[in-house]
């Protein structure tokens, strides 16, 4: 089916189309369940009318991103515990410098997640105050144990820290967060490496509703080196027709509203609402806004439901995919390097 990005397009249609780290058995039924759970709940494009808005106003569903990364994290536990067996347990570094309360969460989250996994955990903390060489030590001494097999630096770093030239001593074989420019430019090219989690738990997400990406129109407000920008890569490998837009272009809902999927990953709080999205489009909310109310996105999802046909929740979307797409890619790294050492030199 041939689709154009403008205004009163078609609503997306179902593929079967695997494209996954864990193409497992178990794995490929999972999804082609929750293909055939989207599939029946996709209906015939639908118009702008009031009653076209109505009755999608019972259909918008929650993309359950928590529930998928359990199943992914269980996957990983499995082939974690077959590696485990033959002697090599993947380990994993995390690095976190200073104390900044966001990243103290998330750092314990992963930490947690590679202990439940079976992997090794092993973490660094450094003071706020460490220089640039101070930092650059501990990632060339993790660099060099063949115990570890991915290293994370954890983002933001203090100001006086240089983050690109830092993240850039990570080997490209360690490089589990995907996010080191020679990682960059495997990804440019197509090539085998390990891909940044945010955007390829996103991509994981779509499969895992069944949203055909060929031929699909997205649209991701945010360009940033985490998510926005990779994205954008994976997005086109997948043959979608992507949009790339932010929060200072001019009229922004007239980039997002002809978009089948519009991705929000701005860092801007409510950025996107009703006037952004079209009738039956999926909206990825990647933002988190701690509030005095909780956590919040990008996006005022209450003000979507009935407009958008499916959308996911903060917490529980994109968040915990970013953490099982992080051991996944750990186990990758760790079969690589089992991979290399059985090659004789
Ligand atoms: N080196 C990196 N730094 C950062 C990354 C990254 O991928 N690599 N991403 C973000 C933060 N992040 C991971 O580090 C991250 C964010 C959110 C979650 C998550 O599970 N969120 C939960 C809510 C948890 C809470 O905040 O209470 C959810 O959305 O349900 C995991 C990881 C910046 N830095």
């Amino acid at each position: 089916m041939h689709r154009k990005c403008h205004r009163g397009d078609g609503y997306s249609g179902w593929s079967a189309l695997v494209l996954t780290a864990l193409a497992s058995v178990s794995g490929a039924v999972h999804r082609v369940q929750h293909r055939l759970a989207a599939a029946r709940s996709q209906s015939s494009p639908p118009g702008e009318s009031f009653a076209e808005r109505k009755r999608f106003a019972t259909m918008t569903r929650t993309i359950k991103g928590a529930e998928i990364a359990r199943h992914i994290r269980s996957q990983v536990e499995e082939r974690v515990r077959q590696a485990s067996a033959g002697g090599r347990v993947p380990g994993l570094a995390t690095i976190l410098v200073g104390d900044d309360p966001a990243s103290v969460v998330y750092v314990a989250a992963k930490r947690r997640a590679i202990r439940e996994a079976g992997m090794r955990d092993i973490h660094r903390h450094l003071p706020h105050d460490s220089s640039q060489a101070d930092v650059a030590t501990v990632i060339d001494e993790l660099a060099a144990d063949p115990d570890v097999h991915g290293i994370l630096l954890q983002l933001p770093l203090p100001a006086q820290l240089g983050a690109a030239q830092l993240i850039d001593r990570i080997p490209v074989t360690k490089d589990v967060d995907g996010l080191t420019t020679a990682s960059s430019v495997l990804l440019a090219r197509g090539e085998r490496g390990l891909r940044p989690c945010t955007p390829s738990g996103i991509i994981e997400l779509l499969d895992a509703e069944g949203i055909q990406l060929q031929g699909s129109c997205i649209a991701v407000v945010g360009w940033g080196e985490l998510v926005g920008r990779p994205l954008v890569q994976l997005l086109l490998r997948r043959g979608a027709t992507v949009t790339v837009a932010h929060e200072f272009t001019a009229d922004l809902p007239s980039v997002t509203r002809p978009a089948d999927v519009v991705v929000a990953a701005t860092g801007v709080r409510g950025l996107i609402g009703p006037e952004h999205i079209k009738p039956g489009a999926t909206v990825i909310d990647v933002g988190i806004h701690r509030t005095s109310e909780g956590l919040t996105g990008d996006v005022r999802a209450a003000e979507l439901d009935g407009i958008a046909s499916r959308i996911t929740p903060v917490p529980g979307g994109v968040g915990p995919m970013t953490i099982a797409m992080l051991l996944v890619n750990t186990l990758q790294a760790a079969e690589w390097a089992a991979e290399r050492e059985a090659v004789p030199a």
